[in-house]
């Protein structure tokens, strides 16, 4: 993409952005991010979170998700997050911070869940897009598929697992492959993910 064209639609993110409903309804209700309202949509139809619950929080910053996954677990719930990116405290999350592709931070994080088994996993992780299809989707996928490897091992029987996925190569096939491990899964498009973005998130319940 050449620089003119890149500067031209990063103005119109901007313009977008500062434009949209959810950002600014964020901003009124002091949410980290207008992703907060995504999963709420999501929980609202799927009915993901209970009281008590453990969930592990992929791509967390700035930290959305876990501030309403932390209200619904409540104080005997917990809630571990990691990112790439730096995250301001929240009260009843532990936040690592590293590349979820590297073993050492994989090994830091199983340590930190220990022999407890997970009610929810949840990734909301995105790479940094390029606008380039070719080298977006993959990079997406690849993350996409760690955080798939990690709920087999870490969630317990009939554990949830929610992820951020970009339609496009792969897709049918880790959805084939999500269906033979959960006994339900759902595609969703909430309100607040951009009509123009490819993102979906899969919903998947019960694991067998
Ligand atoms: C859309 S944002 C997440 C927003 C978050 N769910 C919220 O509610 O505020 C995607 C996040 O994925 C993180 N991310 C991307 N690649 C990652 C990786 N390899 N390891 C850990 N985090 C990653 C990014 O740093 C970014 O913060």
């Amino acid at each position: 993409m050449s620089s003119k064209k890149r500067s031209a639609s990063s103005r119109r993110w901007l313009q977008e952005h500062f434009n949209d409903k959810y950002v600014i309804e964020a901003q009124k209700k002091k949410l980290r991010s207008r992703a907060w309202f995504k999963l709420d949509e999501i929980d609202n139809t799927d009915k993901i979170f209970k009281r008590g619950m453990f969930v592990l929080d992929l791509g967390a910053a700035p930290g959305g998700w876990s501030q309403y996954v932390v209200n619904k677990v409540g104080l005997k719930g917990k809630v571990i997050a990691l990112d790439l990116l730096p995250m301001d405290s929240i009260l009843g999350v532990e936040f690592l911070q590293g590349d979820f592709r590297e073993k050492s931070i994989l090994k830091r994080l199983l340590n930190c869940i220990g022999d407890k088994k997970i009610d929810v996993v949840i990734s909301d992780m995105a790479p940094n897009m390029t606008g380039i299809s070719s080298v977006d989707i993959p990079k997406s996928m690849h993350l996409a598929e760690l955080a798939f490897d990690i709920s087999r091992d870490i969630l317990i029987p009939g554990g949830s697992f929610l992820v951020k996925v970009f339609q496009g190569e792969g897709f049918e096939q880790y959805l084939r492959e999500m269906r033979s491990l959960f006994k339900k899964v759902k595609v969703r498009k909430p309100d607040a993910s951009r009509i123009r973005s490819r993102e979906v998130y899969i919903v998947a319940t019960g694991l067998k």
